[in-house]
């Protein structure tokens, strides 16, 4: 393999500036004689500083390598040449999510992984009668709501028991784990997105009474954008219908993700005492008063056959999806322990596979061996593959390595405000974060020093010097944007950043009492910083600020912080939707602004056209000027002028979608043309061709997923049909139906409490963006008519 690195690396040195290639084929020179256990020896005898920079020289070159062909390296043989140090304290290191449908527990479970690993001291609950609330919803209104708003940092060290390598003997293993807990609500969506960009494994919860859910569908999405392996944790199996094996069926076939249970459970739902491990065929009970006792034991007798049948059937699916337990299987020999839990870890970090763990966060069961599963089958970040595109190399993919001698590379990917300043989390992707030294961040070119860096537990922080490869933290006095990459500065590479998606409600928003504008502007400079979700523009018609998020919850929450947090009051407008304006027919202009009467005049001619784009996404303006008719200083203007009447359309004033406009001839004058004059012709010119090529009024569809007691049906069917809603799916379960529909946002104000009463109570949904469609006829009347009323009485002012 590594002699292959070589040949391939070697042949692409011709782009390699000198200097550069000669440090690099050093460093290769040395690496076909090191065998990593014969490196390792050496590794021994050399003096500590040069070996430190013997290594680096080494990881060099292997990025360098790598920078010229992407796949000429398996993440493996990176990691296998590198520091055997440096690898020891990576393979111990997991940075986790814990993502799930809306109170599956996952708030309760991180705070037993918090109690468990010695983080914290005590058990508090999610809304619970002591009043104190879990470590991670440490925000007042989390804790009176008792849901998650803001995902939450902590880090904790859980010592697990592991074989020895030779003598196959238990010894305690220390594994560090940096955990994000997210929230459950889609209007927080971001806080899973952005946790999901920057992780490299998560623990997808599931309630034991419900299975998949409408988030468990919409996490699903996100984790498979991200390329995330996922353990599964069925939770809640003390609830009474808890059924773990209808979530494993809904794991299998709605997120069609091959999963099996590594566990089945003792005693059900009020007796559920804890589990038997299929992979040892040992009985584990959760013992002491906050289950901190794990006592192993043979098998209950009565659980021997159903417990055979399941690993039988963990087998078989592993079989399917892993090759070695495949030819153990057409051997028709059953695989070792070690044999399986090695064949469930490469099938996990492979995204073939879902292991299943079950237990009951809240009844304080069988939370320890999920911990174990996260350190056994989650990858290290060595294991996963990290991109970055390289700007010296015309960006060129570049395999980041997680090494701490590296140049290094690192991506911000949530800011928060706290009483000490601007926080950013950052994840070292590859060299090390040190406080008091320079980073540059790639969007701006600007060096910024880090004063300091902390590790976060939920709300409260950790002050450090360094930060290694492979680890998160957040550092003090870093201005920039969400999802920035910064360098050391020696390297130019960027990184992707995360998925934002649109939002779909705003609403007007203002102070009640003038004196509180400093406050209020503050508060909303903060909150967009902070969440690229919530928008906030100036009408230019009315002069109202406009507030944009992902729901109704979102921007109420905001509200209720500006009150909270800034002493705010503010006066908000009824919710209304992000509608969008579009498109329909190709339509030729030709556009003259001319102003001529004594002084300095206007004078602008602009020709072209405006058409479709064919997809109802981003925008596009095209020059096509020939001959200089237009000089190209106007013609920015006119760009200018074409991103501006984008923002606002002519129809409704909502953002445009997917509108060409194509400029391929104009005239100026020699005194009169300006840039102004040459923006506004195309603003005017936009408008006329706008109205005449069909224009048309988009609105948001979204999916919406219910779920409530079979009994409900007829009237949930009913409360839909009225709302013109397209069913795609129902399925009926033993007691509960679950129907998704395609919903305009626009006749879903309100529905919550309309299915609440046609269901008493027992229903309940959740709506996510699907796509813009055109509103109905009559709609769009209604619509355009009210607009030009408000304009008209807001002229007549
Ligand atoms: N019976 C039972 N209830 C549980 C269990 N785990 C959590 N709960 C309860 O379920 C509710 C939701 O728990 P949370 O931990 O806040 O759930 P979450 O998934 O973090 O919630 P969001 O972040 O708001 O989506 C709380 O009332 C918990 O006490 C469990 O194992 N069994």
């Amino acid at each position: 393999m590594r002699v292959n690195v070589l040949a391939r690396a070697s042949s692409r040195n011709a782009a390699l500036r000198t200097g550069e290639w000669t440090a690099c084929r050093r460093s290769f020179a040395s690496l076909p004689k090191q065998r990593p256990a014969i490196a390792g020896q050496r590794h021994q005898r050399i003096q500590p500083q040069w070996q430190s920079r013997r290594w680096q020289g080494t990881a060099a070159a292997i990025q360098e390598a790598a920078v010229h062909d992407p796949n000429a390296l398996s993440q493996e043989a990176i990691v296998e040449n590198l520091d055997p140090a440096e690898t020891a304290r990576l393979v111990k290191i997991r940075n986790i999510g814990i993502a799930a449908h809306i109170d599956s527990g996952k708030t309760t479970a991180t705070e037993r992984v918090l109690f468990y690993t010695g983080r914290i001291k005590d058990i508090h609950e999610v809304r619970g009668r002591d009043a104190v609330g879990a470590k991670m919803d440490s925000m007042d209104l989390e804790r009176e709501k008792g849901i998650t708003i803001q995902s939450a940092a902590t880090f904790c060290d859980w010592i697990k028991k592991e074989p020895d390598s030779v003598t196959g003997e238990l010894k305690d293993e220390k594994f560090h784990i940096n955990l994000i807990d997210t929230p459950g609500h889609i209007d927080f969506t971001i806080e899973v997105e952005r946790a999901l960009r920057v992780l490299d494994g998560a623990v997808m919860i599931l309630c034991a009474v419900s299975g998949v859910q409408s988030q468990t569908v919409t996490v699903d999405r996100q984790m498979r954008r991200y390329n995330i392996p996922r353990i599964s944790f069925v939770n809640k199996m003390d609830r009474a219908g808890a059924n773990p094996w209808k979530a494993i069926e809904g794991i299998n076939h709605k997120l069609r993700i091959p999963a099996a249970a590594l566990q089945i459970p003792i005693g059900m739902e009020d007796g559920f005492k804890g589990v038997v491990d299929l992979i040892n065929m040992k009985a584990l009970y959760s013992e002491g008063d906050k289950g901190e006792i794990i006592r192993v034991d043979e098998v209950p007798s009565d659980l021997r056959d159903f417990a055979q049948e399941k690993r039988r059937l963990l087998i078989e699916t592993l079989a399917d999806v892993d090759d070695e337990i495949a030819n153990a299987f057409l051997e028709e020999r059953t695989p070792s322990p070690l044999e399986i839990k090695a064949a469930i870890r490469r099938a996990t970090i492979s995204l073939k596979f879902s292991p299943v763990l079950m237990g009951s966060a809240l009844a304080d069961k069988s939370v320890q061996p999920m911990l174990d599963a996260v350190c056994d089958f989650l990858p290290n970040p060595s294991e996963v593959e990290n991109m970055a595109l390289d700007r010296r190399r015309a960006e060129t993919p570049v395999k980041l390595v997680s090494y701490n001698s590296l140049p290094f590379v690192g991506l911000a990917f949530k800011l928060e405000e706290s009483n000490f300043g601007q926080l950013t989390y950052i994840r070292v992707y590859q060299g090390q974060l040190k406080k008091g030294s320079h980073v540059t961040n790639a969007r701006t070119g600007q060096k910024v020093k880090i004063p300091r860096i902390v590790r976060m537990h939920s709300n409260e922080m950790e002050e450090v010097q360094e930060i290694g490869a492979g680890e998160i933290c957040a550092v003090f006095g870093v201005d920039c944007a969400s999802g920035d990459t910064f360098t050391e500065g020696k390297v130019e590479y960027t990184m992707t950043s995360m998925y934002v998606p649109d939002p779909v409600i705003s609403l007007s928003i203002r102070p009640k009492h003038t004196k509180d504008t400093p406050n209020f502007s503050k508060a909303i400079s903060r909150f967009q910083r902070e969440d690229p979700t919530f928008r906030v523009h100036v009408d230019t018609e009315s002069g109202e600020s406009i507030i944009s998020g992902m729901g109704e919850l979102h921007l109420s929450i905001y509200v209720e912080r500006m009150r909270r947090e800034y002493n705010v009051e503010v006066v908000t407008g009824q919710p209304q939707v992000a509608y969008r304006e579009t498109i329909q027919q190709h339509v030729p202009f030709d556009h003259l602004l001319k102003k001529q009467t004594g002084g300095a005049g206007d004078y602008a001619r602009v020709v072209g056209y405006l058409e479709p784009t064919g997809q109802l996404g981003e925008n596009k303006f095209e020059q096509q000027i020939v001959g200089g008719t237009i000089p190209e200083k106007y013609m920015f203007a006119c760009e200018k002028g074409f991103q501006a009447s984008c923002q606002t359309g002519p129809m409704l004033g909502h953002r445009v979608l997917g509108a060409s406009m194509i400029i391929n001839d104009g005239a100026t004058h020699a005194t009169d043309s300006s840039e102004m004059a040459f923006k506004n012709a195309t603003q005017q010119a936009f408008r006329k061709a706008f109205m005449a090529a069909q224009p048309q009024v988009l609105e948001p569809l979204m999916k919406t997923v219910i779920t409530a007691p079979n009994e409900f049906q007829g009237n949930i069917v009913g409360l839909l049909n009225k709302r013109n809603a397209v069913i795609n799916d129902t399925e009926i379960g033993p007691e509960d139906f679950t129907l998704t529909a395609d919903c305009s946002l626009n006749a879903m104000f309100g529905f919550s409490s309309q299915l609440r009463a046609a269901s008493q109570g027992k229903g309940e949904f959740s709506m996510e963006f699907s796509h813009h469609a055109p509103a109905p006829m009559q709609l769009q009347k209604e619509l355009v008519a009210k607009h030009e009323k408000e304009r008209a009485e807001k002229n007549k002012k």
